[in-house]
């Protein structure tokens, strides 16, 4: 199929003349344009008539269902011009993944997945009480709006939108389907991994992995090897995401990110989502959390607030006694806080004398990026310090890493992760670690690499899925053996491309390993990483 970036495009289309690109997809482009007698402002996306999958014809059928709906573009003007099928739409603003990927691609806040959640709940009630199905939900399908309504997330990209009730108001029949419409990253593991018929659950668990992929540092463990370029690799993906357990991915959020997910997939095909607990559900974990107004999308987030309202720490068992996300929110939200004298002096932050005399020194320390005055963070509990310590310490070298100029800075704050890992009693990889891992690997992939777009997707059979096993963990000796590889492969390395590579082979490895752990061989790897950084000269 071409590729609508090398398509050359006529200045004027319709009553439109065409401005700047706002984005190109697989199937058109879209582009800002102006109308030539009211000067409207509008997006217009372009595909050529002769295309292969002539999505504006499905779209134009779709949009009129949708008008009037909070968050879903008005459709202004739709036709042929010559080999152009265009549709006119309201101009919008840029798309969540494009916000996140700007963000540096590490975690979002909570208040942001909270207000995604909020929202993208909604955009998908008010579809499916229009009888139409989404079956597309991603991070680029998701737009904000332009001031004044940058506040409102719109849905977007109606391509493969579908109607679930015929005329007659009768729900579509559940079948097998003999290919795959929907995209890697958050199609449901029931249409993606069983090929199953797309229903209203399936948009929404859609948003509940999209939400838990914000959330983890790297995304979801199934895209951190990028989109699968055979089959091989697609049915990799597959197996990984169906193998994925609720608790794994949601380890160390808020429980209702977790409980969402497990609720999708607990509906039955034809089942009404109860949406308006959901919404609930979230807007009571933003109250909780301190933050107001949780229903408007604001970017770049409010700092964080320094404590929550009311949310109760209850330890959850497979976790730490402090939710990672929280402490991630606080330590982003303090991250960005201007301090000053005095809101060092606020009551709410940290209890020094819980801090001062332990002998390992503080909770958190915190510097203020012009660097004198420290904030000290505690939990107020009998919070497992040494953890956060090692946390504090690997966000400030992922921090570092995504700065680092060139290669032998990089060098040496690997051999730093390294000191962190080794001076640590767990040699669990945490979630931090996987995020300086994640940083690593973008500086030295090529970003147009690394940042790859999220649907890539379109149709395909997928019969063979019905017959894989769901993975488990690598056994012990088979992770010597590829680490070994990998090791091989390292010293072999020339450029920062392959060292990159390496980087993601490594995470994913030690994602499928028993706790996370990481042994005597993955520590010599990452001190083989560093030593090699040293040599490889970028280019
Ligand atoms: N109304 C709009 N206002 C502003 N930008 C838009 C608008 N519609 C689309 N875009 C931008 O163009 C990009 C592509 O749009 P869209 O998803 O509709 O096209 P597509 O051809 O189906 O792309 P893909 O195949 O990648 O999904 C979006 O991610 C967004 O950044």
């Amino acid at each position: 199929m071409s590729n609508m970036s090398n398509v050359s495009f006529p200045p004027q289309i319709g009553n439109y003349l065409l401005g700047q690109p706002l984005g190109s997809g697989v199937s058109g482009s879209t582009f800002r344009a102006t109308h030539i007698h009211t000067g409207q402002a509008v997006a217009l996306k372009v595909q050529p008539v002769d295309i292969s999958y002539p999505t504006n014809t499905h779209e134009r059928k779709i949009y009129p269902l949708l008008q009037g709906g909070v968050g879903m573009p008005t459709l202004w003007a739709s036709g042929v011009w010559g080999r152009w099928d265009y549709l006119a739409m309201d101009l919008l603003g840029s798309s969540l993944d494009r916000l996140y990927r700007k963000a540096g691609k590490n975690v979002m806040d909570l208040r942001s997945a909270c207000s995604i959640a909020i929202q993208l709940i909604s955009r998908l009630e008010f579809m499916h009480s229009r009888g139409v199905l989404h079956r597309d939900v991603q991070l680029g399908n998701c737009v904000i709006g332009l001031e004044p309504r940058n506040g409102t997330i719109y849905m977007i990209d109606f391509g493969f939108a579908k109607r679930y009730l015929d005329h007659k108001q009768k729900h579509i029949a559940n079948r097998t389907e003999r290919s795959f419409i929907g995209n890697y990253w958050f199609s449901s593991v029931n249409v993606h991994c069983r090929g199953k018929t797309c229903s209203r659950r399936d948009d929404l668990e859609s948003a509940a992995l999209l939400l838990l992929h914000v959330l983890t540092p790297g995304g979801l463990p199934w895209t951190r090897s990028g989109v699968p370029r055979d089959d091989v690799a697609h049915d990799r993906l597959k197996r990984e995401k169906r193998g994925a357990l609720p608790e794994d991915l949601a380890r160390g959020l808020p429980e209702e990110f977790e409980e969402f997910l497990r609720y999708c997939r607990s509906l039955n095909f034809t089942q009404q989502p109860d949406y308006a607990h959901w919404r609930k559900r979230f807007h009571d974990l933003a109250n909780d959390l301190g933050c107001t107004h949780a229903d408007k999308f604001i970017w770049p987030p409010p700092p964080a607030p320094l404590r929550p309202a009311s949310r109760p720490t209850k330890p959850r068992s497979h976790q730490s006694q402090f939710p990672d996300a929280y402490v991630a929110g606080l330590l982003q939200g303090l991250a960005r806080l201007n301090i000053n004298k005095e809101s060092l002096n606020r009551p709410v932050l940290g209890d020094k004398k819980n801090v001062q005399d332990n002998g390992r020194g503080m909770g958190l320390l915190l510097k203020k990026p012009e660097g004198t005055e420290i904030i000290v963070i505690s939990d107020g509990e009998q919070g497992p310090v040494h953890r956060y310590n090692k946390a504090a310490r690997i966000v400030k070298l992922t921090q570092a890493a995504g700065q680092a100029a060139d290669n032998r800075v990089l060098a040496q704050i690997t051999a730093n992760f390294v000191k962190v890992l080794q001076d640590s009693n767990s040699r669990t990889l945490t979630r931090e670690g996987f995020a300086f891992l994640d940083a690593l690997h973008k500086q030295l992939a090529d970003p147009s690499v690394f940042i790859i777009p999220l649907r890539t997707s379109k149709t395909r059979s997928s019969r063979s899925q019905e017959e894989e096993e769901i993975p488990g963990e690598d056994a012990p000796h088979e992770r010597r053996n590829r680490l070994n590889i990998l090791r091989t492969s390292l010293a072999k390395a020339q450029d920062n491309k392959t060292l990159a590579r390496l980087v993601a082979d490594f995470g994913t490895l030690i994602d499928r390993a028993a706790g996370r752990k990481l042994t005597k061989d993955s520590i010599a790897f990452l001190e083989s990483m560093a030593d090699r950084l040293q040599v490889v000269v970028q280019v």
